[in-house]
């Protein structure tokens, strides 16, 4: 089985995994909403962030983040959950307080987890967030991916919506990556809120179709590959309520012949019944494999929806990097992304045992 990725080797690279994202301190009301919760609990996340917590936490790979957080108490919260992850933060850029947050802040990220028929609402603070300013004069790349050495980055559209220097500073970490050999992975992540005051769904196209041709693995959900890079899926209605396998694989087949660069396309297949009830399944294509196609789990029980593609893409990334084998890679990630959704916070709370035992078919049984 040859790896559809080519990864530098372990034993040359001093990080398996480098994500570039913001980490935004997450507040959550449990059980309760937005409008209406007293308290919150706080953790970190943000789309690309998470995947390398993941690897580290779950996989236990070498991981790092690229960001920026402002030198503050706040930012040195979010700082700690990033070690408490397992994430290394010398590549984090840490920038003065104007005092007041007038230019430049630490974003907050306001997530309640929907319940039955209610959904998941997502209400981010974040304008003026230090890693929408992080540019890419401020990272080391030379020290960090030609001297150190990276197997694997992962960055993706949410990092790319953030401001239009955000969008060059992916740009130039990517090209930097890629002449050193680092595979790169791509989360499209579409976010309406972030492309509304930027030109909105036009400018998410452009933007995200110019960083495609620096992408080895481009991930998405089953929405994202239309509103980011504007492929459609022949029968997809607007709720999305049926997902024709057939006809992603055709889509996938448009991708390819635009970016023939991209060695791996992965996407999520959620169909939301209700909040609390998704049917759960993950397909990928290589050009050796073609189209494979993880377990489906049909009425698969969420408890918190957010995080899960980020944990589909560490299960993904960890069976490429160890296996080479897309369709062992498809079902750890598809595995990770449905425990992810059992607990709360965007990251998973499982150990790699776990995930193994539930890719090969193991049951939710008691243990004890
Ligand atoms: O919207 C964002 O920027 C986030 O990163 C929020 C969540 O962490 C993200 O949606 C999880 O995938």
């Amino acid at each position: 089985m040859t790896n559809p990725v080519t990864l530098r080797p372990a034993d040359q690279c001093c990080y398996d995994i480098v994500s570039l994202g913001e980490v935004m301190l997450r507040l959550d009301p449990g059980e309760r909403r937005i409008r209406t919760a007293r308290s919150f609990d706080a953790w970190e996340g943000g789309g690309e962030y998470n995947v390398s917590r993941g690897l580290s936490r779950v996989f236990g790979k070498h991981a790092a983040v690229i960001t920026s957080l402002v030198d503050d108490p706040v930012g040195h919260l979010v700082g700690d959950l990033i070690t408490a992850g397992g994430v290394d933060d010398q590549f984090i850029t840490w920038v003065p307080s104007d005092g007041v947050g007038r230019t430049v802040r630490t974003g907050l990220n306001f997530t309640e987890r929907g319940f039955g028929v209610r959904g998941a609402v997502g209400v981010s603070d974040r304008g003026h967030s230090a890693a929408s300013q992080l540019r890419a004069e401020d990272i080391d790349v030379d020290r960090l991916f030609g001297q150190l050495g990276v197997r694997w980055l992962h960055t993706g559209g949410i990092y790319a919506a953030l401001s239009q220097s955000s969008a060059q500073t992916a740009k130039a970490v990517m090209a930097a990556a890629h002449a050193n050999g680092t595979v790169i992975s791509y989360d499209l992540n579409y976010r309406p809120s972030l492309w509304k005051s930027i030109g909105g769904q036009e400018e998410a196209r452009r933007v995200n179709r110019e960083l495609a041709r620096l992408v080895d693995v481009m991930i998405g959900n089953e929405e994202d590959f239309t509103a980011c890079l504007g492929f459609e899926v022949e029968g997809n209605d607007e709720n999305l309520s049926h997902l024709d396998v057939n006809s992603y694989a055709t889509m996938i087949d448009k991708v390819i012949e635009k970016f023939p660069n991209i060695s791996v396309v992965a996407t999520t297949l959620r169909q939301v019944r209700t909040a609390s009830r998704n049917d759960w399944s993950a397909i990928a294509w290589s050009k050796d494999t073609g189209l494979v196609r993880s377990v489906e789990r049909p009425n698969l029980e969420i408890l918190d929806r957010v995080g899960g593609g980020d944990s589909f893409a560490a299960g993904l990334v960890a069976g490429l990097m160890e296996t080479g084998d897309l369709q062992k890679a498809v079902e750890l990630g598809a595995a990770h992304g449905a425990l992810a959704m059992t607990t709360p916070g965007d990251t998973s709370m499982v150990t790699r045992c776990e995930v193994e035992s539930l890719a090969a078919g193991g049951s939710a049984r008691v243990k004890r």
